[in-house]
């Protein structure tokens, strides 16, 4: 039987930047084959060259043993591949029908067609356990059910070979356990799957191969029964590399933020954060373990001043901040620096050079211009050495932002915030989208500023990074905080109760 995909020397340049070379790359039918590699080493352009996004300059693409050319998604979608992004391509305000109807059949919407896709639907959703309510408004549903639309989606168009990239970023974890399900339902049909993920994890629970890409090179394809995390880890970076960074005990110091009573209420009226008490002292990092959703997003931004509280009290250094402090700029000239959560929207300028997105909220800093105006020779200077302490590729602080791939897109923000000599930091989602030789180099960073006084508070939705870095551990439920734990005396299954709002008083 030929192979779903086979890829014969791929080259794709992007000015300076050779993306792909001579990349070969062969995809077994009723198969989930697993891609990984650093931020930047040319996974997402390799799908978007069989996708049709971009056209390689060189090279061939044969799908079930046929050569083909693919110059647009239309062709992908006609060759069978269906492709699941990252940022999903679905219009909110209409209904799942709509959308599974929008755009296929050659772009139109045809009419009549909804008897026949409201039959498909339902079979799709009978074969795969793809239950969803194609009536529901697709802004309105959860980002899993949005992902399980594009799914549909896809497969609806007649997609034999479906293509995710990054998938469970934007999941929580019961989600992503719901798409690895379907995913081998997939596979037991005869789909064949292409996973592109920086989580070994995910690697090893569900891939039955895995091929390891390098600075636009394939380095290896490797059964994955045969292999390690480890293994491919090094394979990646071509380096050992530690997954879990080691931290000595240290007692914390001073109080230096302080919330008591703090509740938030969200632009639709929903409270979101109730009553929320707790202190980060100079020397820890606090970490908030909780699914997505139950209000440390929101915790996150009122301590940033993004938000304003309806009710509580914020403290810095033993003082309570006023009305007119609560904001990002008050809260930053305090000492109080912020990572967002959603760095691609609120992180950078994608139209911005890279230099000048790594100066956002920092236009004041004299090392970036001696007058009112910036010094853009000291503005690339400043992010030149940033990329080269985080190892930021291509080294091109001249470049658009939207050019460097999303893990190096998050790096220059993460340098950008932990590198002022913040006093206390607030990190969300610290290591979302970098890859495994980056997390390494970031929680040795964030544990050397806690060794150096740093308040660290640490929003994540992955466990792992919370137990690893965290000297405690609050979790949040439904907006309050269920829990407190000292990292050394709990485990990810204490924490998964109390993430689940199963509290002492309660059990
Ligand atoms: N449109 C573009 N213009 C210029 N350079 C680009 C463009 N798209 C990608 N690149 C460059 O090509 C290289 C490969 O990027 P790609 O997005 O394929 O990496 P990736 O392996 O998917 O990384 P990540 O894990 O960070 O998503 C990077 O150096 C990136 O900066």
């Amino acid at each position: 039987m030929p192979s779903a995909i086979e890829l014969h020397a791929i080259n794709k340049r992007f000015g300076e930047v050779h993306a792909n070379k001579d990349v070969n790359l062969t995809v077994e039918r009723g198969t989930i084959h697993g891609i990984v590699g650093e931020n930047g080493a040319g996974k997402s352009t390799l799908m978007s060259i069989l996708y049709g996004f971009y056209e390689a300059d060189s090279g061939e693409i044969r799908v079930n043993g046929k050569s083909v050319s693919i110059r647009s998604p239309n062709d992908a979608i006609f060759a069978g591949i269906g492709m699941v992004h990252q940022h999903f391509m679905l219009v909110e305000p209409l209904t799942v029908v709509e959308n599974v109807m929008l755009g296929a059949e050659g772009g139109t919407m045809l009419r009549g067609g909804e008897a026949k896709v409201r039959a498909e639907l339902a079979r799709l959703a009978h074969d795969y356990g793809l239950e969803i309510d194609p009536d529901a408004i697709v802004g309105e549903l959860s980002v899993g059910l949005q992902q399980r639309v594009e799914i549909l989606k896809a497969l609806y168009r007649g997609a034999d070979i479906l293509i995710l990239d990054e998938p469970t970023a934007v999941l929580t974890p019961a989600e992503a356990d719901a798409l690895f399900k379907l995913l081998r339902a997939l596979r037991a049909q005869g789909k064949t799957v292409v996973l592109i993920t920086h989580k070994l994890r995910e690697i090893m629970a569900v891939t039955d191969r895995v091929s390891v890409m390098r600075r636009g090179e394939m380095v290896a394809t490797v059964e994955t029964k045969d292999t390690s995390p480890p293994e491919l880890a090094e394979l990646m970076v071509g380096r050992h590399v530690l997954l879990h960074v080691e931290k000595s005990e240290r007692e914390p110091g001073a109080p230096l933020l302080e919330v008591d009573n703090l509740s938030v209420i969200d632009n639709r009226g929903v409270l979101r954060v109730a009553n929320v008490s707790l202190t980060v002292r100079a020397g820890e990092i606090v970490g908030i373990a909780g699914v997505a959703g139950n209000g440390q997003s929101e915790l996150l931004e009122t301590l940033a001043g993004m938000r304003q509280p309806v009710l509580g009290t914020i403290k810095f250094e033993g003082r309570e901040i006023g009305f007119a402090e609560h904001n990002p700029h008050g809260m930053r000239k305090l000492g109080l620096l912020h990572v967002p959560e959603d760095r691609l929207r609120m992180g950078l300028v994608s139209a911005f050079p890279a230099f000048e997105s790594a100066a956002l909220g920092f236009t004041d800093d004299p090392r970036l211009g001696p007058g009112p105006l910036l010094d853009h020779d000291r503005m690339i200077a400043d992010l030149s050495s940033k990329m080269e302490a985080y190892d930021v590729r291509p080294r091109a602080p001249r470049l658009k932002s939207s050019k460097f791939s999303g893990g190096n897109q998050q790096k220059i923000v993460l340098a950008r915030e932990i590198e002022r000599n913040p006093k206390v930091l607030l990190v969300g989602q610290p290591t979302r989208g970098v890859d495994i030789g980056a997390i390494e180099f970031i929680h040795r960073r964030l544990i050397a500023l806690r060794d150096a006084g740093v308040g660290i508070l640490l929003v994540s939705v992955e466990l792992d990074e919370i137990m690893n870095l965290s000297d405690r551990i609050l979790t949040m439920c439904g907006g309050q905080i269920t829990g407190e734990r000292k990292a050394s005396e709990t485990d990810e299954q204490d924490l998964g109760l109390l993430m689940a709002g199963v509290t002492e008083q309660a059990a």
